[in-house]
């Protein structure tokens, strides 16, 4: 995991996004390590613009402007690759054709290059997970909180410097819901990720703790 050395959190300032004469986002926030920032809205208000944007996959259809860094770097100086966001969408989207250890495998940064470290890191956040053993598996065979706990074992051995979730949590019954938040939250203060949420679930914000930005729909 990512060094505790310096930890300044997420600083959005003075984010503007627009869309042909709409302007969809216009936003500064502070997320501090381990908090988690929400975002709700309408449907077409600019929840998901705003997270492409912060990740570096923002179309070009899109005109955009401000300053994002984490921990002091500027993210939007870097390409997506190397922005390192960490990113849960409503559908865990595990490769089929890998196994679990192999999709958590895939995600883990190529300068670990020992590959009994990588077998290691990926049994490790198994555990964590509850699916202890669960490697060999087909991600087919999996039930849905199975699945999207594979996504976020993915996400965080990818080394993150913050996640951006995308209604994560959606598909998911109440109680897995409920399971699902306290796993992603404890797991991003544990590491010290500043977090982004993009929900239209009260009971995600009031799970989450942390401010909520509510944004205005553009086509209403
Ligand atoms: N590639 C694109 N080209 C043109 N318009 C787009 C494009 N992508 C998104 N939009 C428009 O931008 C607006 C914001 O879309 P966005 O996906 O950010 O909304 P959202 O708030 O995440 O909605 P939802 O809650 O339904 O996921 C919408 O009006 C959408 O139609």
């Amino acid at each position: 995991m990512l060094e505790r050395q310096i930890r300044a959190g997420l600083h959005l300032a003075d984010v503007q996004i627009r869309l042909g004469e709409t302007c969809l986002i216009g936003l500064s926030a502070g997320v501090p390590p381990g908090a988690v920032f929400t975002v709700m809205g309408p449907s077409g208000s600019g929840k998901s613009t705003l997270l492409s944007y912060i990740g570096g996959f923002l179309d070009p259809v899109f005109k955009a402007k401000g300053s994002v860094t984490v921990d002091g770097i500027d993210l939007l100086s870097l390409v997506p690759e190397r922005r390192r966001a960490g990113i849960l969408f409503q559908d865990p989207l595990l490769f089929p054709h890998m196994s679990v250890g192999a999709n958590i495998a895939f995600a883990i940064p190529s300068e670990v290059r020992d590959r009994r470290r990588r077998r290691q890191i990926a049994a490790e956040i198994l555990v964590d997970m509850d699916l202890s053993g669960f490697e060999a598996r087909d991600p087919a065979t999996l039930s849905g909180g199975q699945k999207a706990r594979v996504a976020l074992a993915r996400v965080l051995v990818s080394e993150p410097r913050l996640l951006l979730l995308d209604e994560p949590f959606s598909k998911l019954d109440m109680a897995l819901r409920s399971q699902m938040r306290s796993l992603v939250f404890e797991h991003a203060q544990r590491a010290g990720l500043p977090v982004i949420l993009v929900t239209h679930d009260e009971a995600d914000a009031e799970a989450a703790g942390g401010p909520v930005h509510r944004i205005g729909a553009m086509d209403g």
